[in-house]
């Protein structure tokens, strides 16, 4: 039986949704003021399955807030030339304001020089490495997607984050270290939990905010939470139901998690859609930028 809820449950799905009008907002005023449509190209390599969903579910989204998607489909054995050349072609591209290259690529590719080979002024994962110094120097950066919609969860949810402890458990390069630096931006005391450190549970009882971002089905566990502390999980685990279909879990153990924490993101639900969300925001960004015209307020960092 499920334990009984006392964590105030954060809605992402609505706040995605909520964030996505305001996106589709921007992009009817573009259209009609300066005859201008945001484009987000999309470049998936292989057939990874999961990644497909993404894909597709972006390519709705996109088109539902008003915008172009152009979706680009290459076989598992597409070579580095041809991935760069096709990046080269959508940086040139003027209807093209934003290029998302779905992550893992096959093995045989080379992830960093293709995301490199990105426009950094079209690099709207936040990945290419001027979009990563401009963060970490505090300047104008295209920020990464699923980091940005925790942000603005945790803005939304607490207002300022100043003086707050943050732990961010997960050091990647696409999750964990923006996240620690977007914390910093807003002035958290941040910790970088990974898997070396020593104490995980004690280290995550200091914090007042916990972003776990492991890839770990629900392994951090509610004796873990301080007491109403507010709880960010970022991992997106598909796993094995009891009828043989694959359910979702997150990096935290919910049932558990729930009874101590005083805010808790669902998988689904949470952090997933404030992703996409915030791809869509990113692209208008882009595309405001791109023109000299103003941005949208309140989606970016
Ligand atoms: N909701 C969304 O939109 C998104 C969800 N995700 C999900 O978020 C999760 C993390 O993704 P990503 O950052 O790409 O994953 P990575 O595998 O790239 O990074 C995982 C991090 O967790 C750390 N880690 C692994 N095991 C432990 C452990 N036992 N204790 C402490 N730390 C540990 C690793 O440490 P070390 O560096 O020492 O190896 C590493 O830094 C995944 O579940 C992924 O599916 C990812 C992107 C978007
Ligand atoms: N270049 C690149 N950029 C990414 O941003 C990127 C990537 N590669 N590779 C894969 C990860 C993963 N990711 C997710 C996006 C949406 C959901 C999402 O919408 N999740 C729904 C559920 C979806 C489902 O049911 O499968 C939810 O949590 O409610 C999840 C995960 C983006 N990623
Ligand atoms: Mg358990």
């Amino acid at each position: 039986m499920p334990a009984e809820t006392t964590a105030r449950v954060i809605d992402g799905k609505a706040f995605a949704a909520k964030i996505r009008g305001r996106v589709a907002e921007h992009v009817a005023r573009l259209k009609a003021e300066h005859g201008i449509t945001p484009g987000l190209a999309v470049v998936l390599v292989g057939e990874d399955p999961a990644s497909s969903v993404y894909v597709r579910s972006k390519g709705k989204q996109t088109l539902e807030a008003g915008m172009n998607s152009f979706e680009h489909k290459l076989p598992p054995e597409t070579s580095e030339e041809e991935l760069l050349a096709l990046v080269a072609r959508l940086n040139a591209d003027p209807a093209v304001h934003g290029i998302l290259v779905q992550l893992p690529l096959p093995k045989h590719l080379n992830s960093d020089l293709v995301i490199n080979s990105i426009d950094p002024a079209k690099d709207v994962d936040g990945f290419h490495i001027s979009n990563v110094g401009l963060l970490g120097t505090g300047q104008k950066a295209m920020v990464p997607c699923t980091p940005l919609g925790c942000l603005l969860l945790l803005r939304d949810l607490h207002g300022s984050l100043s003086g707050m402890n943050a732990v961010v458990i997960g050091r990647s390069n696409i999750v964990g270290k923006p996240m620690a630096q977007l914390l910093l931006g807003d002035s958290a005391t941040v910790t970088i939990a990974h898997s070396r450190t020593k104490d995980l549970p004690e280290v995550v009882r200091r914090a007042d905010i916990v972003v776990a971002a492991v890839g770990r089905p629900e392994m951090i566990q509610g004796d873990w939470i301080r007491p109403g502390a507010t709880v960010i999980d970022v991992g997106i685990n598909r796993t094995a139901g009891p009828n043989g279909k694959d359910v979702l879990v997150g990096d935290v153990d919910y049932a558990s998690a729930a009874q101590v924490a005083g805010a808790i993101t669902p998988v689904p639900g949470g952090v997933g859609p404030m992703t996409i969300a915030c791809l869509l925001a990113n692209t208008v960004t882009a595309c405001c930028r791109a023109n000299g015209l103003p941005e949208p307020e309140g989606l970016a960092a």
